[in-house]
């Protein structure tokens, strides 16, 4: 069933700058500038993109904070704008700057407000706290206001908050930034656990690597407010070529050495020590057949491509096209 439709979404800003004592002009932003994005139900999808892509501004429109310029949009089966408190009753929304929370009142009595906003039933109120007490322990807490509440503390509250009234979807943005080790673990860990009953919809933007890598099975990266890759994370490391890395040593220090393998760059070569980065299409057998017959081997290792590489590689690369 899909969740989310969206075709040929834009929202451009105009910025008026004055240039002179009487003069202003106007420059038009293309923040989001003709997205097409169909999600279905249970999916858990990062919406990623580099600093100023246009990740904040799709989700404002996903969610009725925004008024799109264009483009089609329907999530769980509303327009986001016109129907915007009928959908909020279907999806819950974490965005870092703004809070469900009430600042001075215990978190308790926060969801206990929430419950009477939504209009749960005391019962499913008290099924799904539970749920979000244990697996993101939330008792040490529970009784203290929100302002005293430590970043980590209050992005469980606020997860919590989202999800009491059991909404369709929910959409994230930057939900472990800012957060201690331990928070982000047990944050990632309840998302994890959410999306794999398969009933709720995530959508969370990140630049957080690991979360990407732990929680994304689907990734949709947005450059200058266009779709540049939807896939999964498999298929973003054939896409951009991301590379394994063989580190090998030598009994002796190795000099002069060249490696004519197609697709194999000796990245660093220190006393004993050779470090090569091997392209997808590079085969590792070819290269160790080269190092064996120099002589004097002692030990190889070979690391699988790491995200990292294969994300800003995507963000900085001229390879970066629009999705057809
Ligand atoms: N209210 C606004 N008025 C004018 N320009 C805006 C407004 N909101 C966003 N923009 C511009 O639109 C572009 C996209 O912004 P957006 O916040 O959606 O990016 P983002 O991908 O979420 O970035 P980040 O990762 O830094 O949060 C940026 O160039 C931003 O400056």
């Amino acid at each position: 069933m899909t969740v989310i439709e969206v075709r040929g979404l834009r929202k451009h800003f105009t910025i008026r700058k004055k240039v002179s004592r009487f003069r202003r002009e106007s420059t038009e932003v293309r923040a989001v500038d003709g997205v097409d994005l169909t999600v279905e139900r249970g999916e858990l999808l990062g919406y990623l993109g580099p600093n100023g892509a246009g990740k904040s501004t799709t989700l404002k429109m996903l969610t009725g904070v925004l008024t799109p310029s264009g483009g089609e949009l329907s999530v769980c089966g509303l327009t986001p704008v016109p129907q915007r408190r009928r959908l909020a009753a279907r999806i819950g929304v974490v965005f870092g700057q703004r809070s469900a929370l009430q600042w001075d009142l215990p978190l308790r009595e926060s969801f206990s407000l929430l419950r009477h906003v939504y209009r749960v039933p005391a019962g499913d109120h008290e099924t799904a706290l539970r749920r979000c007490r244990d697996l993101l322990d939330l008792d040490a807490f529970l009784d203290t206001p929100v302002r005293q509440l430590s970043l980590g503390q209050r992005m469980r509250g606020e997860l919590t908050a989202a999800l009491l009234h059991r909404p369709e979807v929910i959409f994230l943005d930057e939900p472990t930034i800012g957060l201690d080790v331990l928070s982000k673990q047990a944050v990632r860990g309840f998302l994890a656990e959410l999306g794999a009953r398969g009933d709720t919809t995530i959508v969370l933007t990140t630049h957080d690597l690991a979360d990407i890598e732990r929680l994304c099975r689907r990734i949709v990266v947005i450059d200058h407010g266009r779709v540049v890759h939807d896939g999964s994370l498999p298929e973003l490391h054939a896409r951009y070529g991301s590379r394994r890395r063989v580190t090998v040593d030598f009994a002796e220090p190795v000099t002069g050495l060249s490696v004519d393998v197609p697709g194999v760059t000796l990245e660093r070569a220190e006393g004993t020590r050779l470090e090569f980065a091997l392209e997808s299409t590079a085969e590792v057998g070819d290269l160790l057949a080269r190092l064996v017959a120099v002589g004097g081997l002692r030990d190889v290792t070979i690391a699988e491509p790491e995200i990292e590489d294969v994300i800003s590689r995507l963000y900085t690369s001229q390879v970066a096209a629009p999705v057809d």
